[in-house]
């Protein structure tokens, strides 16, 4: 069971909200419902909109995002040539899951990337493409899992489903325990997955996506190889030098990446450096050995999902025939990443992924509560403010140029000297040390001290306070592989590969952007994205920690709905007016329904919105004028409002042969513009047909983009 909190909108119109509590029976139908109102909203305003689905690792973010989606590709109108779009959107899921997804400790199959996706729509509202934007996977994943947790979940699907055939090609065995990459967690097994069944679900999405057998197979041969790459072993000679035990392991490596044996074996023994001008060739240790071969595992891994994402993307795009119509092009983006997460030892992925939560709470705070209550203002209207914590503070501890823990950690990257995740700890306490968000051990006093152990520091996150165990932060933000490593998968044989490890970087030697900031970066372009839609959201609550149906949490719950400022929403939304809209909007679309504003009005755009309403007879409690916008209370006003409108249509154009036509063909609701026959010019037929047409043309799409009408959190 999870329960979704939503807020509806309807043309665009923030509603009342709704609690929803879903269960198996009625799984996904507040989903539809949502997806129903934005698409209206799209198409009605024509401005681009975004669904964002928030909530704690495990509390049904991934499900929503796909009964949205199952929505678009069911209802929306498709060309001819294009039925198989939405089909294909649809069967990027399990493609992505499978290699995106794993088991955790709070999910059977947690999604370890973020996920943006942009659905382009037409002017009619059919769908004419989408586009997907991932964020920062969990590669870490690949050679270590935490006990009880696994790795991806295409491993145990090749393993698992893959034909003999296959898996004799592969040179591979069907038991996940016989690799080493797959045993770190226990390898538990998953009542709630079939790898086998999803196996063939991944098949054939693949096939529907438009991957060819040849590329299917070089995907296959890289994930083989990365299994084959972790069950590859050193020793150490009696000169320290560290030389490989596992001659079959390398050679199914070198076999399935492409690549020549003794130049892999070579790369991953020794490193190659630059001194003085002149190329060195040194010998690794046992350790660094072992660390060359786990980064090249998560960097074949790592690059590999996102040529997957890029293939998925172009089966996506839109098509040539149609760039035509994209000018006129809506769009409704959805975004599905990974929620806040506390574990037992969190360590840089969940620092990443908690400040992507403080940077959606930031958005939301922007987009619904301050914008909220800053418009009251502007427009003079009176209003008692309601009190919210302002996370921002904790976004600029994190993202701050020069003095935010991203950039002390960049700086502990590139320092010359020496630098380890112990010195990055020690200059994060010279500073930052003072910020009220920020704790170490050595900082902390009492019985802080006792939950922060030496290696850790705490950030007191909007959603609850994190520790962060420094350990692998410095290797994780470098994320290096060693040069001669590039260059063997450079001139690989596996046109993935080649195409992932890039000529600028190999050859140029350029160094890539580190993690974090790129990761940051990415961030900032996700907001810019987010805040040029409207939003709506869909919050996903979780009932408990057990994976249980029918438990309820109440603890835990309470505490979700806190973090998440739905009260504060709550508030604002119930104090607030349901609806705001400028004069001239308001009155384009609304002035068929009094005869003093039909069909012009030339006076004081406020005067003519005051002629209207009383006209409509609004009571005082009911709506507000502002300096430039009128603002409704509640729904059910403007909802008549929107019937009248509705019932007043044929009789705007009374008289007129062509709108009975056009209404007994298509419909009394259908915009569509009077055909190409006129009545008699001077008649009142035909400026009965005039006024209707700039209407249709204007008023009635209330397009308006100047408006600031950002819908609740709710
Ligand atoms: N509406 C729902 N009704 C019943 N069960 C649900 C619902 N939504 C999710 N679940 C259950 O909860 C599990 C976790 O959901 P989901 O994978 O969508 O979580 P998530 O928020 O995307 O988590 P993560 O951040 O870890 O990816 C699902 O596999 C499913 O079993």
């Amino acid at each position: 069971m999870a329960i979704v909190i939503l807020k509806t909108t309807r043309i665009g119109i923030p509603l009342s909200v709704r609690l929803i509590i879903t269960t198996g029976k009625e799984k996904g139908s507040h989903s539809y419902a949502i997806s129903d109102n934005t698409y209206r909203a799209m198409r009605t305003e024509r401005r681009d909109q975004c669904i964002l689905i928030s909530g704690e690792s495990g509390a049904g973010k991934t499900e929503a995002s796909k009964k949205i989606l199952l929505y678009y590709a069911v209802t929306c109108p498709t060309k001819d040539h294009m039925v198989t779009l939405g089909e294909r959107l649809l069967q990027s899921n399990p493609v992505l899951e499978a290699f995106g997804n794993a088991k955790t400790l709070r999910n059977d199959n947690s999604s370890r990337f973020g996920k943006y996706m942009d659905i382009q729509f037409d002017f009619k509202g059919a769908t004419m493409g989408g586009h997907i934007l991932n964020y920062l996977l969990e590669k870490s994943r690949v050679v270590h899992q935490n006990h009880g947790e696994r790795n991806f979940h295409i491993f145990y699907q090749l393993l698992d489903g893959g034909e003999d055939d296959l898996l004799n090609t592969l040179n591979l065995v069907r038991n996940p325990h016989n690799y080493r990459y797959l045993v770190k967690g226990n390898c538990p097994r998953v009542s709630s997955i079939s790898d086998k069944n999803n196996w063939k679900a991944v098949s054939k999405a693949l096939d529907v996506i438009g991957f060819t057998s040849e590329e299917v197979q070089k995907l296959l041969n890289i994930i083989a190889s990365v299994l084959h790459l972790g069950n590859t072993l050193f020793g150490e000679g009696e000169e320290g030098e560290t030389y490989i035990t596992t001659e079959t392991q390398i050679s199914n490596v070198a076999k399935l990446l492409g690549v020549d044996g003794s130049a892999l074996k070579e790369a991953l023994t020794h490193k190659k450096l630059t001194a003085k001008g002149e190329e060195m060739v040194s010998p690794l240790n046992f350790e660094q050995a072992v660390s060359a071969r786990d980064a090249l595992a998560k960097a074949v891994y790592g690059r590999t999902f996102n040529w997957l994402v890029e293939k998925i993307n172009q089966s996506l795009a839109l098509k040539a025939e149609n760039y035509h119509s994209s000018k006129d092009a809506s769009v409704i983006g959805l975004l599905d990443i990974y929620g806040f997460e506390v574990l037992q030892h969190n360590s840089f992925e969940q620092f990443c992924i908690n400040y992507c939560n403080e940077k959606l709470q930031q958005l939301f705070i922007e987009l619904t509560l301050r914008s909220e209550q800053e418009e009251y203002e502007t427009e003079g209207i009176a209003w008692e403010t309601v009190q919210y914590f302002d996370n921002k503070i904790i976004c600029d501890l994190i993202e701050e140029k020069h003095k935010g823990i991203i950039s002390i950690l960049d700086e502990e990257c590139l320092r010359p000297g020496e630098t380890c995740d112990i010195s990055f700890l020690e200059k994060l306490e010279d500073t930052v040390g003072g910020h009220p968000h920020f704790i170490t051990h050595k900082l902390a006093t009492g019985k802080t001290r006792r939950i922060v152990s030496r290696e850790e520091f705490r950030l007191l996150h909007y959603a609850g306070e994190v520790n962060y165990n420094v350990n692998g932060f410095l290797d994780k933000n470098n994320d290096l592989l060693n040069r001669n490593l590039k260059e063997v998968m450079y001139q690989s044989e596996n046109q993935i590969l080649s195409h992932c490890f890039r000529r600028e970087e190999v050859i140029d030697q350029k160094r890539p952007e580190m993690a974090a900031s790129q990761f940051k970066n990415s961030l900032m372009k996700l907001m810019e994205i987010l805040m040029s839609k409207e939003p709506s959201y869909v919050r996903c609550i979780k009932p408990n920690d057990a994976k249980q149906p029918g438990r309820f949490d109440e603890v835990l719950v309470r505490h979700q709905v806190k973090y998440l400022g739905l009260m504060e929403n709550l508030r604002v939304r119930r104090a607030g007016f349901a609806y705001r809209r400028r004069f001239e909007a308001f009155l384009q679309r609304y002035k068929p329904l009094c005869p003093e504003t039909w069909p012009n009005w030339n006076g004081k755009l406020a005067d003519g919105v005051s002629a209207l309403v009383n006209h409509l007879g609004y009571k005082a409690e009911e709506y507000k004028l502002g300096r430039s916008k009128i603002f409704i209370r509640f729904p059910k006003t403007l909802f008549t409002t929107e019937d009248a409108l509705e019932a007043k249509k044929p009789e705007i154009a009374d008289g007129t042969w062509w709108w009975e036509r056009v209404s007994s063909r298509q419909g009394s609701q259908t915009l569509t513009p009077p055909p190409p026959q006129r009545p008699p010019p001077g008649s009142p037929e035909e400026a009965a047909r005039e006024a209707w047409k700039s209407w249709i043309r204007v008023g009635s799409r209330m397009k308006d983009p100047g408006t600031q009408d950002r819908s609740s959190g709710l």
